[in-house]
This record gives structure tokens, sequence and C-alpha cells, in this order.
């Protein structure tokens, strides 16, 4: 019985150990992973500056995100290349018509649609006698042309007095005709466009005009102009009013390679057109161009905005040419807008559009003699080239040809 006791504390004492044995290898294990957890970043270290990128991709919150650890030598293998972006072919730039083909194009165009006026006159000038009547009916076809009855009492005084001194025989009416009708229009006045800044920095042009006369598209057209003479040129939307112009300007721009400067639609103009001309005078363009939106001479409101858009031009660059976009076609009502316009904003030039389907050429006349200003430009159809500087001696050619 002894002999078993002895045995049983023998396995008792040997089991002791065996557990004792076993703890002392197992608790630390234990211990080491039961360690704190490390504190909640998002409290404490939000405070902190963002740690340095470690492999410069930062989340959206500016936190760092890291790669997974490097393992082993897969980690050193080549990335994988990402593909090439597709780079969009440049689009093709336009090359707008140079001046010598589209002046004889747009003369025969001009032409054209004033041969109603031209014939009328021509007509009335070969009858056999000119009586009273003939006078009276010369007067009618100069007034219906939109010459103004001024102009029109002027010019026929000064034919009949012609016709008195120099005696109706052996003299060549139309030569005497084309010689008045010039004086009317008047060669002397200086039509070429301010396209030269001083000090260095870009000419600004500021377009101007009633809604739909076509102030956009004369932008476009004059910039391509320009670019056919190799100016350097910048194109301000600020006719914010009407989104579709920013557009249509827009695609004006691209087709020559003309940048483009746009605000969001209901923006203050002021500000489109006073970051236009920075961004001229940072490209060193020759030439900003800058668009406004269509407004009646009549609402007071929008005429002072125009004025503190050229204001606000003129904070970095003196304006060197406003233009007055005049309609052809509106007639007479042509000549109540010019002078509102050219009160608020000092009107320097007219661009008279739409002459292609008009047969009142005589609008040209009224309008430099109501606003003594000359009309540098005419608009004679939709084409992009349809832009032609305006000269006196071939206008009335044009309409003589008839
Ligand atoms: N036939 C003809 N159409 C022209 C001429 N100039 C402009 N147009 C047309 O006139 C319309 C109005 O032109 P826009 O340039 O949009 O006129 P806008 O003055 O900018 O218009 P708003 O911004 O609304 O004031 C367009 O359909 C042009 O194509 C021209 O010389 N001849």
């Amino acid at each position: 019985m002894d002999t078993l006791s002895e045995y049983i504390w023998l396995i008792l004492v040997l089991g002791v150990l065996a557990v004792v044995l076993l703890a002392a290898l197992v608790v630390p294990r234990l211990r080491r992973r039961a360690r704190p957890l490390p504190p909640d970043r998002s409290s404490s270290d939000d405070l902190l500056p963002p740690p340095p990128e470690a492999d410069g991709r930062t989340t959206d919150a500016g936190t760092a995100v890291l790669d997974e650890p490097p393992a082993g030598p897969a980690a050193v293998t080549e990335p994988e290349l990402a593909p090439e972006p597709e780079v969009a072919p440049a689009p093709e730039l336009e090359r707008p018509e140079g001046a010598a083909s589209r002046l004889v194009r747009l003369r025969q165009r001009l032409a054209g649609s004033q041969n109603v006026f031209g014939r009328g006159l021509l007509a009335l000038l070969s009858r056999d006698r000119l009586d009273d009547d003939a006078w009276e009916d010369l007067e009618d076809t100069l007034i219906t042309a939109d010459v103004g009855v001024a102009a029109t009492t002027e010019l026929v005084e000064r034919l009949r007095n012609r016709l008195r001194i120099e005696g109706a025989e052996g003299t060549d009416l139309r030569t005497v005709l084309r010689e008045e009708l010039l004086t009317l229009v008047d060669p002397t006045l200086d039509r070429t466009l301010a396209t030269q800044g001083a000090d260095g920095k870009p000419a600004v042009t500021l377009v101007v005009g009633v809604n739909g006369t076509g102030k956009t598209t004369t932008v476009g057209k004059l910039a391509r102009v320009l670019v056919a003479e190799e100016k350097s040129v910048v194109l301000g939307a600020a006719d914010t009013f009407r989104a579709a112009a920013a557009e249509q300007l827009g695609t004006w721009g691209e087709r020559v390679g003309v940048p483009v400067v746009r605000g969001p639609e209901g923006s203050d103009p002021a500000s489109v057109a006073f970051e236009a001309v920075r961004s001229g005078v940072e490209q060193d363009a020759d030439v900003v161009i800058v668009d406004t939106a269509g407004r009646l001479q009549n609402k007071a409101g929008l005429m002072d905005e125009l004025g503190k858009v050229k204001r606000v031009i003129e904070k970095q660059v003196p304006v060197s040419e406003v233009l007055l976009v005049l309609d052809a076609t509106t007639g007479q009502n042509g000549l109540a807008q010019a002078r509102v316009f050219s009160e608020v904003v000092n009107v320097t030039g007219v661009v008279l559009t739409k002459l292609d389907g008009s047969a009142k050429g005589g609008i040209v006349v009224a309008v430099q003699r109501e606003l003594g200003v000359p009309v540098k430009l005419v608009g004679l159809g939709e084409g992009a080239d349809d832009l032609a500087p305006f000269d006196a001696g071939a206008f009335v050619d044009a309409l003589l040809e008839a």
C-alpha cells in the first residue's frame, strides 16, 4: 500500500511540475498578444498635419494611402504600365480667306444686293429730260434706300447745280453721279481698325448693339480677318445673358485656334471682359475682341451695364475700338440705336450687317452722318468669311455696276 501511495504522490508531483512548466511557456505569449490597441487616429490625430505622402497618393481627405508592405521578391517586379491615354487628334484649323479674294467676292455680292438702288438711280438719270418729276423720283429712290432726307436733298441739289452749270448735254451722268455719291459716302474718313495697342498691350475692341444684329457672328468673322493677317487674338464672351452666344463664340474660336474666355451663364459681363483682357495681356495677344449681350437702347439699366463693361476693361488697357453692329435691314430704327449707344460708350466705328439681304445701302450715308463715325466693316452673308472692310469707292462702284 505504501509503495502504491508513493507512486501516486510521484505522479501528482510530476503533474504539478508539468503544469507549472507549461504556464511558464504560454503566459508571456498571451500577455504579448493582449497589448492595448493604438489610440483611435480619428480623434487626436485629426489635429495633426497629414503624414507625408508615403507614395505620392493622397485620399480626398488629405490622408496618405499606404501601399501593401513589400512582400519579398514579388514586390520588386516591374509595375504594370498603365495604357497610354488616348490623345484626341487636334482639330484641324481652318485657314480664313485672305483680304484680296474676299473683297472681289463680296464686291459682287454687294452689287447684287444693291442693284435695285443703283439701277433706279441710273435709269432716272438716263432719261431724255430731267424734269421736276424725274428729280422727285430720284429723291424717292434715295430715301427708299435709307440715305436719309437731309443727305438726299443735298445730293439732288448738287446734281441739279452741276447739270445746270456743266450742261446736261455732253455730261457723263454716270460719272457725275458717282462723284456725288462718293462725296456723300466720304472717302476721306479713316476706316482702319485700331489693331495696334499702346505700350505693348493688346488693342481691345468692344462690340455692342441691339439683339440679333449679328454681334457674335461679327466677332467670329473679325477674328478670322485678323488671323488671316497673322495677328494673335483672344475673344471674350461677355454675352453672359444668352448661353448659346458663348457656345457660338467658342466654336468660332476653335475653328481658327483662337482662345475664348467665358464665364458662367448669368455672371457679370464686366468680370468676363476683365478676364478676357487680362488673358490677352498675359498671352501677349495683338487684339482682344469682347462680345456683349444685345440690349435695347431704351433700357437704361442695360446701357449702364455696358458703360461698366467698358470702364472695367479700361482699368487694365484702354479700349481702342467700340464697334456698333447695326442690321442694315432695320433702316431708320438703326439710327436711333446708334445715337444712344454712342452716348454711352463712345462708338468709334459701325459694322453694317446683312447688307446682302437689303437694298438699303443708303444707310451707310445716314449712319455716318448721324454718328459722325465711319462704317468700318460690312457683313455680306452668313458665311464665315462674309465680312469685308468698307471701302467707299468700291461701295459706290458696286451700286452703279448694277
Ligand atoms: N445674311 C446675313 N446674316 C447675318 C449677317 N451677320 C449676322 N447674320 C445672322 O444674323 C443672325 C444673328 O446673329 P448673331 O451673331 O447671333 O446676333 P447677336 O447680335 O449676337 O444676337 P444677340 O446676342 O441675341 O444680341 C444669325 O443668324 C447670323 O447668321 C450678315 O452679314 N448677313
